[in-house]
């Protein structure tokens, strides 16, 4: 991602010691991250981790148990972040009756004096989206056309963004990705992106939360966190973990055959004839994933820098 999109110092979600509870017990405990304002986040963790939890408490729309969470050094959904911030449910909530004119006219009344009419209608018509079609009458991915037209209309500091192309065919969902990377290059714009779709996330974000059991397991730049690992592959025979990895941190390792496959985090030289390498995104990610007890990382800048008050 381009470094003219980074705004040095400043925050556009800080989570600390955040504790968000359902009915049914916690979905998210004891969080603390920090996520840079210009980046292009990655939202990532199991079914069930806590990540459209962690939105919507952001969005403004349910409320922190335990500890806080800021959005652009603000209280969620109080009368300064709203206007900055768009939110772009699981379930796009639209009004059905509604035609796709009317949508984004509702758009620009909710929004006055920042509503970008040009970009919210290019974004319909790139689609060809009759601008006299109910919204009840279109395709899930029209839905999610007109749904992300409303969110890029309000041009907001702050895009929260929960799945937003599982039902996108491949082809839109390749020119929604570019228009959501044009977007955060042009205007600085903070994405913060669930998705569990690994491979799309590659080379579109260069910031990761990875969030697993309501926790935070990882955070920070995708470039440092990619490079605080390797990818280690090697004959191994004897029983139990290789000896040469007791140093290090191991987040996963399998052994198929002979051959062993591990993902590490070095702490230093590695003793042994080992082939290694630097992992994707991805490796990163399915091994994390695979490996729930994993120690978390954050790097500097994902760490929370106030003591968690705000103000709305
Ligand atoms: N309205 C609710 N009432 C009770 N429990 C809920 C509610 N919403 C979410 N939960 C629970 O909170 C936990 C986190 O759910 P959440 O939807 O935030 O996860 P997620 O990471 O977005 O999952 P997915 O990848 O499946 O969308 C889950 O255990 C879920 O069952």
């Amino acid at each position: 991602m381009t470094d003219l999109t980074f705004l040095p110092g400043r925050t556009a979600l800080e989570a600390v010691g955040l504790g968000v509870k359902h009915r049914r017990g916690w979905a998210l405990r004891d969080c603390s991250f920090r996520v840079p304002a210009g980046r292009v986040c990655a939202l990532v963790g199991p079914n069930g981790a806590g990540k459209s939890t962690l939105l919507s408490v952001a969005a403004g729309l349910r409320r922190a148990g335990a500890g806080s969470l800021s959005v652009l050094g603000r209280a969620p959904g109080g009368p300064e972040a709203r206007p900055r911030v768009a939110f772009l449910a699981q379930d796009k909530p639209l009004y059905p009756n509604f035609t796709v004119a009317d949508t984004l006219r509702m758009g620009e009344e909710l929004n006055p004096g920042r509503w970008d009419r040009a970009a919210a209608e290019r974004l319909v018509r790139q689609g060809n989206l009759p601008p006299h079609a109910r919204v009840g009458t279109l395709s899930g991915g029209q839905r999610t056309r007109v749904a992300l037209a409303l969110a890029f209309g309000k041009r907001p500091e702050l895009l929260l963004l929960d799945e937003p192309m599982s039902d996108l065919d491949p082809l839109v969902r390749h020119e929604m990705m570019a228009a959501l990377m044009a977007e955060a290059a042009e205007n600085a714009t903070t994405i913060v992106l669930a998705s569990h779709v690994l491979a799309e996330l590659e080379g579109v974000c260069d910031y990761l939360l990875l969030i697993g059991g309501g926790r935070v397991r990882l955070a920070g730049e995708v470039e440092d966190l990619i490079s605080a690992h390797r990818l280690v592959v090697g004959r191994h025979e004897e029983p139990g973990p290789p000896r040469a990895f007791a140093v290090h941190t191991v987040v996963e390792s399998r052994t198929v055959g002979r051959q062993l496959t591990a993902l590490i985090r070095p702490e230093g030289p590695l003793a042994g004839k080992w082939e290694t390498g630097e992992p994707s995104l991805e490796d990163l990610l399915l091994a994390h994933l695979r490996a729930p007890d994993a120690p978390p990382l954050l790097t500097p800048s994902a760490e929370p820098r106030s003591a968690g008050v705000v103000a709305a």
